[in-house]
């Protein structure tokens, strides 16, 4: 690995789907344009409608993804609502080596697998206020049909499950957006940050 490589620790953004981790990414891009680099994932599941080929994901089949998985390609890999999903380590070495602070935005079970390489990331969990909250968002984001919202609310809960049992070094509750989004830009910018409490499972 470079000397630049080495200085600039990825940050892994997680939470569960539809807590806001693009919303607030996307503010964080266009405040800073050349300062991070999105390592944009591999998937299969079918870009939804303003989707483009190697910004949100590369697109791409199962048999393909499974060829570069046999290929040792991704730091994580993770199959979620039928549709598998990867980051590959080529990416990440790219980002870094332009001397871009790499993020990346990937979930529970990616976290796990990350934790056993040697990327040595900072780890961010992005929690939504109550469960309640969380449902309310990913119906009005429109995206989703009504059986997509229950699946990504049940993982949510196991995605928060997990948060409590502390894998990360940060924790931000996306209530009010333009506070989250200045704690999210303060440890982007690697400054260091009291995290906030995680939310009741039982709303
Ligand atoms: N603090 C907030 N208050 C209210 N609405 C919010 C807030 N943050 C995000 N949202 C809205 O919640 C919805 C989900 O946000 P977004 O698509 O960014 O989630 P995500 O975590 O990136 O989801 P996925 O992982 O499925 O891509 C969007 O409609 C967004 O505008």
């Amino acid at each position: 690995m470079s000397p630049v490589a080495e200085i600039i620790r990825p940050l892994v953004i997680s939470g569960p789907s539809g807590v806001g981790k693009s919303t607030l990414l996307q503010r964080l891009f266009t405040e800073y344009p050349d300062k991070f680099g999105f390592s944009v994932s591999h998937t299969t599941r079918a870009p939804r409608p303003g989707e483009t080929d190697g910004k949100q994901y590369y697109f791409i089949t199962r048999d393909t993804f499974k060829q570069l998985l046999g290929e040792g390609a991704f730091i994580e890999h993770a199959e979620f609502s039928n549709n598998l999903y990867g980051t590959s380590f080529m990416t990440v070495r790219e980002i870094s080596q332009m001397g871009r602070r790499c993020i990346l935005d990937i979930e529970a079970q990616g976290v796990r697998q990350v934790k056993k390489t040697n990327l040595n990331p900072v780890y961010m969990f992005i929690s939504p206020p109550s469960i309640n909250t969380l449902r309310t968002r990913l119906r009005s984001r429109g995206t989703e049909s009504e059986t997509s919202v229950a699946k990504r609310l049940a993982t949510a809960l196991k995605e928060i499950e997990y948060a409590k049992e502390g894998p990360h070094d940060y924790v931000i509750v996306n209530d009010d957006l333009d506070r989250a989004y200045e704690l999210l830009k303060r440890v982007a910018l690697g400054e260091d940050i009291s995290s906030d409490s995680l939310p009741p499972l039982n709303d």
